[in-house]
């Protein structure tokens, strides 16, 4: 289904004005009798796409009218979790609510187009059934007539578009009967309220002064959550992914601003619609593949970065550095921490509390690529009837829920019942059952608190006790052997906390919680571990080198094979992020004609895996002796790791025991190949392609070259959804094969599996050829969108280097497009210049240095099982790129360094 707008107020090219920018009507701060007459008056001075009065001004006025105070530690009630069960079909139309100024109808725009669903506006609807705005409604024909057509509008459009939409809801949709509407309309699909910072709201809409908005906040708030489900913190972005931009360009193309912030809601809205294994019309996303394909729980050896929420909170926190070398990253809601309470003998979930915690979610979703646990520090007395600390901390729990982490946890010593209506309302969270108790771990405690974890419908458990002494840490040990043995089990979490229980916590081998390394050296770190016992001892460098000290882990050796694999910036990065996590690994680099050193190299017990360079990513496949599907579809290789460990009928493991087998040495028993190109490609598209050229079935792609990195692109593309392909090199009959190749590919249906969805629904997809570069684009296509260079960027042998440009009339579309340039030999090549050259009309460019460390996230993924760091390797690219004199290029890095930060994970 082509996504469709039905009264979308803005179109993609207005989007990136949403912030900052006066609208027009309303520029300066107008007294509450100002703006009535301004609103009456049929001449109005400033114009608008539409008048930017409407509930918010009912709020507003009743503010006005009792003057209520809204301190900002007002309690705020959070919904009963039985009115919300979060469970939905897949195709469920998705409501997005909350003040004007909040970004909705940017957020269902992006959604619109991610999630291929219409977008529908009820204010628009109202417009076109009564031809009065809302506000005009009101003034015309008063208060209860237009309370009423509202609810006639919002009951007919929510019946109306009940699957397949986004439906925007302003504050001005929300009288109370609009308000029941929507709660009971929650039951059965998502309703996010959408929250953002008072200052950015006051930006956008002009009004008010920032208190009166504030007041405007704590009032609407509640009612908002009161009728929504989910909740959804947008955070202001206020400058480009200047990664992508073209160089030297000083307007850059605004969409790129929203890059992040489309990410963030599209991971989001994809976690809330990910029920079971419905795959419905959610956003194609899978941050950090291929790691990201296996449940975090079920790894082994993994950890979780515990963070205080005053300290995500801060504006100054740097995401990624806290969760260096992390599989998770958990916010830990600490009780009546000063720093973040105003008012310490207040223990309720206050408004200010429940945005601190909204924004603090959003904040690490959009900085990361691993799963959010959050965790409510379980009051001392949160257990115990009636009392306000467990109300407090219940309320705590459920505003968790609406921010849709991957995982919660819940204190396992409150009531069987409390606990039973948080699982029922967990949607796609997982819940894990949490105790910490100075209990022995050979007391029956714990493996009764296991059971009843596992019955009432936990998905995992964490049990830790404060170890006073090394012998501890055997007894825990004597547990877990309990607990692996009962006949059914749930993923354990089970370590000694304190600075005794590091041994034990290194041992833990599920989703150990380690500390930040800049808390752990902060000043305050004894203060900390004062007021709260559990926190950490462990860093995450800590726990992952302890496994290699006590020879859990063996030193591995990886290389890099290709016949120039000299100039390869491989053993840089990959060196970089092994020393980084504390991992004694080598990679080094492995220049060759021929494919026979691999014979040697997999004699070495210590062979963690080889990257296969050029000429050999096809030829090595009659080497291995399985491949993934991905690389099977692509017809090439790039990344070799052995098998240790064969099943009983010699066949190759699946992916999860591989995972688990790495950093073993031992004898080789056979060799997997995987294709990491296809993964970095897809990720540079998707970073420079604007909302504008949304893949959508008529969007083209071009592909020049035909070789293994050509087959990866046209991959790259299929995946994506691109159904119009084109392919233009040098020797035709290359080219031919390529398609032959594909063309088999997509009309096979044996192979339907490894294409997603969007590639299989409508038509299948084509391919062309281009002769020469004196050809016409094909009438029947569009102008392409996406273009990606797969030819060298140097001299070949006795072939000088290339020096590619796009003839002109190939380059027409409308919307510009993205090019990517796969090779970094060479930087400034002719065709980047072109393109530079062409950013007025929108045409984004990125290299093989933006390419590299893409598809070398995977490759690392897959040698050692742990997640890449990221923003190390992306650094290090840049630190060890030379041209092909050896000269480094200073002013080209540091612009690019700078750029890192803005880049999305
Ligand atoms: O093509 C490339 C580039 C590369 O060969 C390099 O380091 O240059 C590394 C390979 O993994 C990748 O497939």
């Amino acid at each position: 289904m082509a996504a469709a707008a039905l009264g979308t107020k803005r179109t993609f090219a207005a989007m990136h004005e949403e912030d900052g920018r006066c609208h027009g009507w309303a520029c300066s701060t107008p007294s509450s009798s100002e703006r009535e007459q301004r609103a009456s008056s049929s001449n109005r001075t400033c114009r608008s796409a539409r008048p930017r009065i409407g509930a918010d001004d009912i709020y507003a006025s009743h503010l006005n009218d009792t003057r209520i105070p809204m301190p900002s530690n007002r309690s705020t009630p959070t919904p009963m979790p039985t009115e919300h069960p979060r469970s939905f079909d897949a195709s469920a139309s998705v409501v997005l609510i909350g003040i004007r100024g909040t970004g909705k109808s940017t957020l269902a725009v992006m959604a619109s187009v991610g999630c291929q669903r219409r977008v529908v506006d009820i204010e628009n609807l109202f417009q076109e059934a009564t031809g009065f705005s809302t506000a005009k409604y009101r003034r015309q024909f008063g208060g209860p007539n237009h309370n009423l057509r509202q609810e006639e509008v919002l009951r007919t459009a929510l019946h109306a578009h009940d699957q397949g939409a986004i439906i925007v809801c302003n504050g001005s949709s929300l009288e109370r009967s609009g308000q029941v509407l929507l709660a009971e309309y929650a039951k059965t699909h998502p309703v996010i309220h959408v929250v953002r910072d008072l200052q950015s709201i006051h930006d956008h809409l002009r009004v008010w002064d920032l208190s009166k908005l504030q007041d405007l906040l704590a009032l609407s708030g509640p009612i908002f959550r009161r009728c929504s489900n989910y909740e959804f913190y947008n955070i202001s972005e206020t400058r480009a992914a200047n990664s992508v931009a073209p160089a030297n360009q000083s307007t850059l193309p605004p969409f790129l601003t929203l890059k992040r912030a489309e990410r963030t809601f599209l991971k989001f809205l994809s976690l809330i619609l990910a029920q079971g294994n419905a795959k419905g019309n959610t956003p194609p996303l899978e941050p950090g593949f291929p790691l990201s394909d296996i449940r975090t729980e079920l790894r082994k050896y993994t950890c979780a970065v515990q963070t205080p929420l005053s300290v995500v909170v801060s504006e100054d926190a740097d995401i990624e550095d806290l969760e260096f070398g992390s599989d998770a990253f958990e916010i830990v809601i600490e009780h009546l921490d000063p720093a973040i309470e105003p008012n310490p003998s207040f223990q309720g979930m206050t408004t200010e509390r429940a945005e601190q915690i909204s924004r603090s979610i959003s904040r690490v979703r959009r900085s990361t690529v691993v799963p959010i646990i959050y965790h409510v520090m379980p009051h001392a007395m949160a257990s115990s009837g009636g009392d306000p600390g467990r109300s407090s901390y219940l309320d705590h729990v459920r505003h968790g829920l609406r921010l849709a982490p991957e995982y919660a946890t819940i204190n396992l010593a409150l009531d069987e019942n409390l606990i039973l209506d948080i699982i029922r309302s967990r949607g796609s969270t997982k819940i894990i059952g949490h105790l910490h108790a100075p209990v022995d771990w050979y007391d029956s405690f714990w493996l009764e608190n296991y059971e009843k974890a596992m019955l009432l419908g936990c998905n995992a458990v964490r049990f830790t006790r404060p170890a006073n002494f090394m012998d501890d840490n055997a007894a825990i040990q004597s547990f877990r052997n309990r607990i692996s043995q009962l006949p059914k089990t749930i993923p354990l979490i089970c370590f000694n906390t304190g600075r005794s229980g590091r041994r034990s916590a290194c041992f833990n081998q599920v989703l150990t919680s380690v500390v930040p390394e800049s808390l752990r050296s902060a000043p305050d770190f004894a203060t900390r571990v004062e007021a709260n016992p559990e926190t950490s001892w462990l860093t995450a460098r800590e726990a992952t080198h302890a496994l290699y000290a006590s020879f859990t882990y063996d030193p591995m050796q990886f290389y890099i094979m290709g016949a120039s694999a000299g100039y390869s910036l491989s053993p840089a990065m990959h060196n970089a992020a092994y020393k980084a996590c504390g991992m004694p690994h080598n990679f080094q680099t492995l220049q060759t004609t021929t494919l026979n050193k691999l014979q040697d190299l997999v004699q070495d017990p210590h062979f963690g895996g080889t990257a296969v360079s050029l000429p050999f990513k096809i030829e090595v496949i009659s080497l291995t002796h399985s491949i993934s599907r991905h690389a099977r579809a692509i017809g090439a290789v790039n990344t070799l790791i052995p098998v240790r460990h064969l099943n009983e009928d010699g066949s190759i493991p699946e992916q999860l025991d591989l995972f688990h087998e790495r950093n073993q040495a031992g004898p080789v028993m056979a060799l997997y190949g995987e294709n990491t190109d296809w993964i970095g490609i897809r990720a540079c598209i998707r970073r420079g392609l604007s909302p504008a050229n949304a893949v959508r079935p008529s969007s083209c792609g071009l592909i020049i070259g035909s070789g293994g990195m050509a087959r990866a692109a046209v991959y790259a593309m299929l995946q994506l959804g691109v159904k119009n392909i084109v392919i233009f090199n040098r020797t035709y009959e290359n080219a031919e094969k390529l398609v032959a190749h594909f063309d088999r590919l997509v009309s096979s249906p044996s192979n339907s599996p490894v294409l997603p969805p969007i590639s299989r629904q409508g038509s299948q997809p084509v391919f062309r050829i281009l002769r020469s570069r004196e050809d016409l684009w094909p009438t029947d296509l569009k102008f392409p969108t996406i273009i990606l260079s797969c030819i060298p960027t140097h001299p070949v042998g006795d072939s000088p280097a290339p020096e590619f440009t796009l003839p002109t009339q190939w380059i027409e579309s409308p919307t510009g497009g993205v090019v990517l340039e796969l090779a970094y030999r060479t930087l400034n090549t002719p065709l980047m210049k072109q393109v530079r050259g062409e950013a007025h009309r929108s045409w984004i460019c990125l290299d093989g240095l933006d390419l590299l460390p893409e598809q070398g996230f995977a490759q690392f993924e897959l040698f050692t099982g742990k997640r890449a760091p990221r923003r190390r390797m992306r650094e290090e690219v840049l630190r060890a790129w030379r041209d092909d004199q050896g000269r480094p290029d200073p002013g080209m890095v540091q612009t690019r360094l700078e750029a890192i930060d803005d880049q999305e994970p």
